[in-house]
């Protein structure tokens, strides 16, 4: 029988990333959007941790089953951080990724090249039925770009550019993000850690 990892999230996104991170012979990822009578999570947390905890440990009641969940965001230096953990709802409660892009374009237009550094982040919770949640975490460096770059990818990743390779990461392939990106190394953490066949 296959192994089937369960993700609290709705993002297309994310899910598609975790699919290519995590499927595999005999593994296959199932998110919220397989659970369709399940309301959305509510996120009242004001730290990735909380958010991560609250998103896994409510499915993890629900179904009576190990979840993992993951909250991210973007924090850019010049705004202090933000929008950090509410970089999905930037721009407002809509969850806009273009309109989000076009704030952050809009509040960085004086900030010189070399100042606008950021990084996404990704914690990552998993809850298990009876035990403690753990968590994992993954930083991705880069710098936000002036203009949007490229057709990959979802959310930020147009404006979000990796001096490393010269590119936005939505110019890398699935790969190229998965290798360095932050939801890559917070999985690469859980997986040192955790066999997913105890899952
Ligand atoms: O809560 P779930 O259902 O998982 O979906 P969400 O989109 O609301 O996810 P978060 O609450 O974790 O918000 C994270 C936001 O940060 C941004 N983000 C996170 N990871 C990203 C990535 O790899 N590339 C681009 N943007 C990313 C994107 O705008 C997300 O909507
Ligand atoms: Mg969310």
């Amino acid at each position: 029988m296959a192994t089937e990892l369960i993700i609290a999230t709705t993002n297309k996104g994310k899910i598609n990333e975790f699919k290519q991170l995590l499927e595999g012979e005999g593994t296959i990822v199932k998110s919220l959007l397989d659970y369709q009578t399940i309301s959305d999570i509510p996120e009242t947390g004001v730290t990735f941790h909380e958010n991560a905890a609250i998103k896994a440990e409510t499915l993890c009641r629900l179904l009576n089953r190990t979840v993992i969940a993951d909250d991210s965001g973007l924090e850019i230096d010049a705004l202090n951080g933000e929008p950090g953990v509410y970089s999905a709802r930037y721009a407002g409660e809509q969850k806009d990724d273009q309109a989000n892009i076009d704030k952050v374009l809009h509040e960085l237009q004086d900030v010189p090249e070399g100042q606008r550094t950021a990084r996404f982040v990704c914690v990552m919770a998993v809850a298990q039925p009876d035990e403690e949640t753990i968590f994992f975490k993954g930083q991705f460096e880069g710098a936000i770009a002036t203009s949007r770059q490229g057709e990959n990818g979802f959310g930020y990743d147009p404006i979000f550019y990796v001096p490393a390779l010269g590119k936005t990461a939505a110019e890398l392939t699935s790969d190229e993000k998965n290798e360095r990106s932050h939801r890559g190394k917070a999985i690469q953490e859980l997986l040192k850690y955790k066999n997913l066949f105890d899952l």
